[in-house]
């Protein structure tokens, strides 16, 4: 894929219809929820299990033994009273003794496996969830332009922090708890039959309104969950697009619409979640009730048979305990199911994500790049028969052919909205076309490799964007091998080594967030010096509408003539001085390269470019 060696808002979905284009169909990707194939989570989920397979099995194994151990406590108390206690009246304390001995050993040893069965699934979790979250970003990033300026970035990182943390709750904490349940209600059931068929039975005879209780509560909390997952993500994108930007939001003072917008979806965050605490708290309650009265029936029963002879006294100590064993986790069998759904939501939305392909993606047969020796300027570029729309809109640029020839640098100038940069991001391979062929050199821009295209050509855009680390690393990411040497001989061609010498570190100085701490014209020039430094065949720059202060200017036109130097070059140009440097103008409008000559032709031809530059001229001699 081409570096973006720069970056720029770019406009948001709907806004791209083409004037009188057809209306835009509804887009599925503008949904937080995105769709993806039947089962995708179940594989999702295997595929992550997979590699620890037997660390899983492992865990399971642990836990088995585990649970054995501490569920044989009751039935040891059954057989002290019912054996031991006879025994020792009888002045034998041998089997009293060897039961005591052995619920040491249960105990401590159940202690030592939840040790050992806690730091493995701790393990398992913690290399799932870094494999997940590498796949996120790893996703994320191979994606199209495309998909991103529909997805909002909040949402990304919705699905990479709280999705993944509520599947981090659920392999943590609920897991663990949930798998204990289970075991344990299966070996309670068999040690309740073991010791009484009467006990087993009534104690599976409760499980049904436990079953139909937990059924209505997880349909119930599974929407819920839904829509709490959705709302933090709606809470997390408006933070993200506020900070984002800040600048323009404190521009125009909308702290104060800001706030009422976000106290919306704060306050609906906030709604959805007291929903999902009471849904919790009724579940709860009944089973509570439940298990009272379970309890209660239980003990009646069993007192009633003791009295009768048809029950052992320690059989009832015991039955009575495991029953309630079996139902003191039902309370937090609620906050386990929590986490369960929760993650399941969770999981259908990171499935759903990384179930989207990317619109540009690498070729199967790549096909290699013509070798070009030093001296010759920059690659030839074809557009043939083009045509492009956007997903979400119509058509943007019409058929068209173009060819453009090594070395030549072409100034593409028009109206707001005329598909300047749509042209650029096409020949950037930003989009595919959705009709012909971008070829660079000859050969398809889909069928070269993602560190041919990158070679081939990079795009600078309006805002130039420093990722935080320090200059040096900012200017490398042209050539990330590149020695400091090559660093400095770019920044000095380009002239910006005398304000980084200047900085506090000098080239080791720390940018921070967007290069905050250098100003729009030398960020401008750390990005120009990164384009030298790649050597780009062609080299494409949205050239920035804002003006620079003056002597700033200056420097940003000298870069450019140097970055422009030797390779083909098409430059998005707002300022019609830029457009003297060029040896070519396309004019274009409403999507069609309406004239293409050069500067002097088309001054004296009398069309568009002729009435804007007397316009320019006059505005110079005013
Ligand atoms: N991501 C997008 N999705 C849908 N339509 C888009 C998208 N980006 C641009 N468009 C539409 O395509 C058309 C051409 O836009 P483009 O950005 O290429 O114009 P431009 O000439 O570069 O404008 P400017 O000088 O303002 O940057 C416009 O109608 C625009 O609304």
């Amino acid at each position: 894929m081409t570096t973006a060696v720069t970056d720029r808002p770019e406009p948001r979905e709907g806004a791209g219809a083409s004037p009188g284009g057809p209306q835009a169909a509804p887009d599925p990707v503008a949904d937080d929820d995105l769709p993806a194939p039947r089962g995708a989570s179940r594989r999702l989920l295997g595929s992550l299990l997979r590699p620890h397979r037997g660390s899983v099995l492992l865990v399971a194994v642990l836990l088995l033994l585990q649970q054995a151990a501490v569920q044989a406590g009751p039935l040891l108390i059954a057989l002290a009273i019912d054996r031991g206690v006879p025994a020792v009246r009888a002045d034998d304390f041998g089997p009293l003794g060897v039961l005591a001995a052995v619920y040491l050993v249960c105990a401590l040893g159940a202690g030592l496996l939840l040790y050992a069965f806690v730091r493995l699934a701790a393990r398992v979790s913690q290399n799932v969830l870094l494999d997940l979250r590498g796949r996120i970003y790893r996703h994320a990033q191979a994606l199209s332009l495309d998909f991103h300026d529909r997805y909002t970035s909040g949402r990304v990182i919705s699905r990479s922090t709280s999705d993944v943390q509520s599947l981090r709750e659920l392999l943590d904490e609920g897991l663990q708890e949930l798998l204990t349940v289970v075991v344990s209600v299966v070996y309670i059931t068999a040690l309740l039959f073991y010791l009484d068929f009467g006990l087993g039975a009534a104690a599976l005879l409760s499980f049904y309104p436990v079953y139909l209780l937990t059924r209505s509560y997880r349909r119930r909390a599974g929407k819920l969950f839904r829509q709490r997952s959705t709302a933090i993500a709606s809470v997390i994108v408006r933070f993200n697009e506020t900070l984002g930007g800040i600048r323009p939001v404190q521009a125009f003072r909308r702290e104060k619409a800001n706030d009422s917008a976000f106290e919306r979806l704060n306050r609906h965050h906030q709604q959805v979640n007291g929903s999902t605490i009471l849904e919790m708290a009724r579940f709860v309650i009944t089973s509570r009730i439940i298990a009272n009265v379970t309890l209660a029936v239980i003990a009646l029963w069993g007192a009633h048979r003791v009295a009768a002879g048809d029950l052992a006294l320690g059989v009832l100590a015991a039955g009575v305990l495991y029953v309630r064993r079996l139902y003191d986790p039902l309370d937090r069998f609620a906050m386990i199911l929590n986490y369960y759904q929760s993650a399941s939501a969770s999981l259908d939305k990171i499935a759903g994500l990384l179930a989207q392909s990317p619109d540009v993606p690498a070729p199967r047969d790549p096909v290699p790049l013509p070798s070009r020796t030093a001296s010759m300027p920059g690659r030839e570029v074809v557009f043939d028969q083009v045509s492009f729309s956007y997903r979400t809109g119509g058509e943007v640029l019409p058929r068209f052919s173009l060819t453009l020839p090594a070395g030549q640098t072409v100034a593409v100038v028009g109206e707001t909205g005329a598909g300047k940069s749509t042209l650029a991001k096409l020949l950037a391979r930003f989009y595919d076309p959705t009709l012909g062929r971008v070829l660079l050199d000859g050969v398809d821009l889909r069928r070269l490799t993602p560190a041919d295209l990158r070679r081939g050509v990079v795009m600078v855009t309006q805002e130039a964007f420093l990722f935080s680390g320090t200059v040096a690393e900012n200017i490398a990411i042209g050539k990330p091998e590149a020695s400091r040497e090559e660093i400095e001989r770019a920044a000095k061609a380009i002239g910006a080594h005398e304000f980084i010498a200047a900085l506090p570190e000098g080239y080791d100085t720390d940018v921070r967030k967007r290069g905050g701490r250098i100003s729009a014209g030398q960020r401008q020039l750390v990005a120009f010096a990164r384009v030298l430094l790649a050597d780009p065949a062609v080299v494409i720059l949205d050239e920035a509408t804002s003006s620079l202060d003056v002597p700033g200017e200056k420097a940003v036109q000298d870069a450019m003539t140097t970055v422009l130097k030797d390779r083909t070059a098409v430059v998005i140009a707002h300022r019609l001085s830029t457009v003297e440097i060029a040896d070519r103008v396309l004019v274009m409008d409403g999507g069609r390269i309406v004239e293409d000559g050069s500067p002097q032709e088309l001054i004296c031809g009398g069309g568009q470019f002729s009435g804007l530059h007397r316009a320019w001229r006059d505005s110079l001699a005013g």
